[in-house]
């Protein structure tokens, strides 16, 4: 029995853009995920594939930035697979739970909740970062042949631009670089962050410290973790940044504070002239993103 169904099989970029579902053990509820597949996985199915994760932000399914996000065209270039997650288990009826789209469904934040009621499904950092590589390119994984686990890198947007930067520093044992766009940067000083973290963590604000990338880059330079492999983009005409709601230049701080090495081949922050919060945006440096994953998906 395969571990997942997959709903539609979708042509794009040479490749094919695979719409799976299946029922999580982690979050117990069904969920949906996308998987592309570039050219390559069908006329060379014996050469195993670098993986990409894609994290999106609040409000999105998988299917926003497989739509829009242009990462395909990237990944067809350089040989990469892409995996779309969800951004929160769907449709359980919590407290909360639909009332508003910066938390609940649309909105899991890649935390595992410790709430009532949250805790039981809210868990997409266990989600992402155990269950999904184990159905997908584990032992018993549906795509163990096609997929190479230990060639893997991160990147997201937005929620998903924390979540990426927040899962690549909490475990780089999995993660061979990150990257974000327009991330919410230190969640613990913004509104979103501190609604989402008290909804999921409670008001213990050590355990928020836990999850957010300032933070995270603070200690990582601390504790001398040696080279992070970092690029970030904002634009300087996205709404969230200037209400606060992003803090990019915290994170730049933390960064510059801990004395990590900038430039193409450690961390860069880049302000991008004009650019608002959307998928135009993202379209627009997806090609920049996966080449500069490639690099070290490659090595
Ligand atoms: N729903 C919010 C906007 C939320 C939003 O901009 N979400 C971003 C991620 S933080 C997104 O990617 N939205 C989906 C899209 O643009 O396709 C509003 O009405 O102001």
């Amino acid at each position: 029995m395969p571990n997942f169904e997959t709903r539609a099989s979708i042509a794009s970029f040479g490749g094919k853009l695979l719409k799976l579902t299946h029922h999580s053990k982690t979050t117990q509820t069904p969920m949906n995920l996308n998987l592309f597949l570039p050219a390559s996985a069908f006329t060379h199915p014996s050469r195993k594939l670098p993986l990409l994760i894609y994290l999106s932000g609040l409000t999105c399914t998988a299917d926003n930035c497989s739509e829009k996000g242009f990462f395909q065209h990237g990944a067809s270039l350089h040989n990469l697979a892409i995996l779309y997650p969800d951004t929160s288990p769907r449709g359980l009826n919590l407290p909360n739970e639909s009332d508003s789209w910066d938390f609940g469904s649309g909105a899991g934040f890649y935390v595992d909740a410790e709430t009532d009621g949250y805790r039981d499904h809210y868990r997409m950092e266990s989600y992402i970062t155990t269950e999904l590589p184990e159905l997908l390119w584990g032992e018993g994984g549906d795509y163990r042949e096609l997929i190479d686990g230990g060639r893997v890198s991160i990147t997201g947007h937005s929620m998903g631009g924390h979540g990426a930067l927040t899962l690549y520093l909490r475990h780089p044992e999995l993660y061979r670089s990150v990257s974000a766009f327009a991330p919410i940067a230190n969640p613990l000083n913004c509104p979103w962050g501190q609604k989402a973290f008290k909804g999921y963590l409670g008001e213990d604000q050590g355990k928020w410290r836990e999850h957010d990338a300032t933070e995270l880059v603070r200690r990582w330079g601390e504790g001398k973790k040696g080279e992070l492999r970092m690029l970030v983009d904002v634009g300087t005409s996205d709404s969230f940044a200037s209400q606060g709601q992003l803090l990019v230049e915290n994170l730049e701080k933390a960064v510059v504070g801990s004395g990590l090495k900038a430039g193409k081949e450690g961390v860069e922050v880049r302000y991008q002239k004009d650019y608002d919060h959307s998928y135009y945006f993202m379209a627009s440096f997806a090609d920049e993103h996966v080449e500069y994953h490639a690099k070290f998906l490659k090595e």
